[in-house]
């Protein structure tokens, strides 16, 4: 284990010095992007207005024959939007450690566009060696490259060592920005008997005791909820962000916004959108609802410093209300910034 006061020492020598702590961002959704597909690119100078990060993808759902492209068809799409400008995160997700491609992805995109580049998304992180290599090599590709803020590193929990690994990985660096769920991965990777990308499975339940005739109750489980629990703990315990992955089923907008919800819920601050009808969803869901934050806003205001307890429409609420109620106040702060129209009707002042 590295020194405590090492932790955030530049691995390289002039390479930009790690965040002491994340910057503060709304990132209700993580939007993927094919960079590979002129038409879809095409369209990312406008969705850099209408969404909090743009994901240039060039791992899974990339064609082998079509890694190229899609990494020079990052480059193209970074160089011609200012995405500063408007809000929005320039994020990538490259391709596995033990793929052919993963030194190329970071050789190129660090040189040529380093600088304009947010977060690099790793997938099928393993445990904090997998960080620890990314970190040292970011760290001597910044330096290289004259690279003047720290590029953060997301990883995805999506292999079952990586779920058993998942407190190390995310105390692995002060690169590290947060992690997401990939459930399509680690289903495989467990041996779950699922085809599905996310979301719920009718045969997962529980019912209730034989009552003589009667049809015997029967409810649905969440076969997600461990797996997000372990995460936002990990996460939350070391000051980084978590959030639910994928939902692969576009024509079923009401589940993706229950497993969204469910994940916000829980504590994650975003979800992935892999099509435009996913954005509305993302959006709906992980800014507070306004009847909760007001009642948040009474909690805060009725403890002006965080203390005691007092009694609100017959709740007693103290310290730790306290803290719960600041946590929604200060997401829909961050929300208001950014959307006016919430602005309004949260009217935090
Ligand atoms: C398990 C995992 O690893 S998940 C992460 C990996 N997967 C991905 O990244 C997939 C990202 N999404 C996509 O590539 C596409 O949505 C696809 C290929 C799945 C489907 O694309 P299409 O068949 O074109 O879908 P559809 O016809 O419904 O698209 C409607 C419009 O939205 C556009 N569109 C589709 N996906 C996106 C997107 N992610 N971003 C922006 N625009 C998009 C289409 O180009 C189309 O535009 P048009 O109306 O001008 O023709
Ligand atoms: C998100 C992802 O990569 C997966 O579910 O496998
Ligand atoms: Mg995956």
């Amino acid at each position: 284990m590295k020194l405590p006061r090492r932790f955030f020492q530049p691995l390289a020598t002039g390479a930009p010095a790690p965040f002491r702590d994340l910057p503060v961002k709304l990132e209700r959704m993580i939007h993927f992007v094919p960079p590979h597909n002129e038409k879809v690119r095409a369209r990312v100078p406008d969705l850099a207005g209408t969404v909090d990060v743009v994901l240039g993808n060039l791992e899974d759902a990339v064609p082998a024959d079509q890694k190229e492209a899609a990494r020079a068809g990052f480059v193209t799409m970074a160089k011609a939007t200012d995405f500063a400008a408007t809000g929005t995160g320039l994020w990538t997700r490259i391709n596995a450690l033990n793929s052919p491609w993963i030194l190329d992805d970071l050789f190129t995109l660090v040189a040529e566009c380093g600088d304009k580049l947010d977060v690099v998304m790793v997938p099928k992180v393993e445990g904090p060696w997998d960080i620890h290599y990314i970190d040292q090599l970011l760290a001597q590709l910044e330096a290289r490259h004259g690279v003047k803020k720290p590029i953060l590193v997301h990883a995805i929990l999506e292999t079952a060592e990586g779920v058993a690994n998942v407190d190390s990985i995310a105390s692995a660096s002060p690169r590290m920005h947060g992690m997401s769920l990939g459930p399509a991965d680690l289903a495989a990777s467990r041996g779950m008997k699922t085809t599905r990308v996310g979301g719920g499975h009718p045969d997962y339940r529980v019912i209730a005791d034989p009552a003589g005739d009667a049809a015997r109750a029967s409810a649905q489980q969440d076969l997600w909820h461990y797996t997000i629990a372990r995460m936002v703990d990990a996460c939350m315990a070391n000051g980084i962000k978590a959030f639910y992955g994928p939902f692969g089923d576009f024509s079923d907008s009401e589940a993706c916004e229950v497993q969204f919800r469910n994940a916000f819920l829980m504590g994650c601050a975003g979800a992935w959108t892999l099509h435009p009808s996913q954005v509305a969803i993302a959006k709906r869901v992980f800014a507070p609802d306004p009847a909760e934050v007001a009642f948040a806003a009474r909690i805060v205001a009725a403890m002006p410093d965080g203390t005691g307890a007092v009694m609100l429409d017959g709740k007693m609420q103290d310290d730790a209300t306290w803290k719960q109620a600041k946590v929604i106040v200060d997401l829909a702060k961050l929300v208001a910034a950014k959307d006016p129209d919430l602005a309004k009707v949260y009217d935090l002042g």
